[in-house]
């Protein structure tokens, strides 16, 4: 059976005004999506509702049959996100902060500690990892922040300006290891500014004042499943 795909229909998220309004996207399994737009233009909130942080105003999410939101602002079990501010912990090492992870997760200590070793050569940041993550720069956090998510080998994979500190060898290798998490089936999103994301993304979808505008890229050699979803999508495939 092949993994399931991200759905979200109609999303309307209002706080002192509208959001988002009448989102409705598939982030399908096994594929990398791109979202970009300008600053303010709703794609941080757009992940929050799609990773179940936030319950969105009207609309619903559809993962495996269940909702994404589940009540109380913490996200299920299938999803990690990388954070646009990291949220790391400042004081603990790059590597306890990988592991921590997967202890949350009830993985062993030794094993989580392994993982975590592995995930962070995964960045080329495996000789920080006894590094204070206070003492580090941005570009490394940010890197540690990569290897905290994709160490959990989770089905969604929601990250948030991922490239945003990184010079472009780094950011290469975020878009390899995000292709990685692609391959072995899981739902990828990618919010960003930056068109080397998009271009190396499967699909791109363009968020403008909260609306889901028309894509930047052709849909030549489109996804068969985009037909019903074709409201601001562009497949690369
Ligand atoms: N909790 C909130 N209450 C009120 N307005 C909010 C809240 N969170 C975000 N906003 C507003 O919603 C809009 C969309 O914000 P969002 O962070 O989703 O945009 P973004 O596209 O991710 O921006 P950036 O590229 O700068 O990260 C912005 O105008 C922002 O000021």
């Amino acid at each position: 059976m092949s993994a399931p795909d991200l759905v979200l229909r109609d999303i309307t998220y209002e706080r002192d005004r509208l959001l988002l309004s009448g989102v409705s996207v598939m982030f399908p399994a096994g594929l990398v999506t791109a979202v970009s737009g300008p600053s303010g233009s709703g794609k941080t909130t757009l992940l929050s509702v799609a990773g179940g942080l936030i319950c969105p105003t009207s609309g619903t999410t559809d993962y495996a049959g269940a909702s994404m939101w589940q009540g109380d602002g913490d996200p299920p079990a299938e999803v990690v996100f990388v954070l646009q501010v990291y949220g790391l912990v400042p004081v603990l090492s790059a590597r306890e902060n990988v592991a921590l992870a997967l202890r949350a997760r009830g993985v062993r200590v030794s094993e989580a500690d392994d993982r975590a070793e592995s995930a962070l050569e995964r960045f080329d940041i495996a000789d920080l990892g006894e590094r204070q993550v206070e003492e580090l720069s941005g570009g490394q956090m940010q890197r540690v922040a990569c290897a905290r998510a994709f160490v959990v080998a989770a089905p969604v994979l929601l990250a948030d300006e991922p490239t945003s500190e990184l010079d472009e060898r780094n950011r290469d290798v975020v878009l390899r290891e995000l292709r990685v998490e692609a391959a072995r089936g899981a739902v990828v999103v990618v919010a960003t500014h930056d068109p080397a994301v998009v271009e190396a993304s499967d699909r791109h979808v363009v968020i403008d004042e909260g609306h889901l505008a028309p894509a930047h890229v052709p849909t030549a050699g489109a996804d068969p499943r985009d037909g019903r979803w074709s409201d601001g999508v562009g497949s690369r495939r």
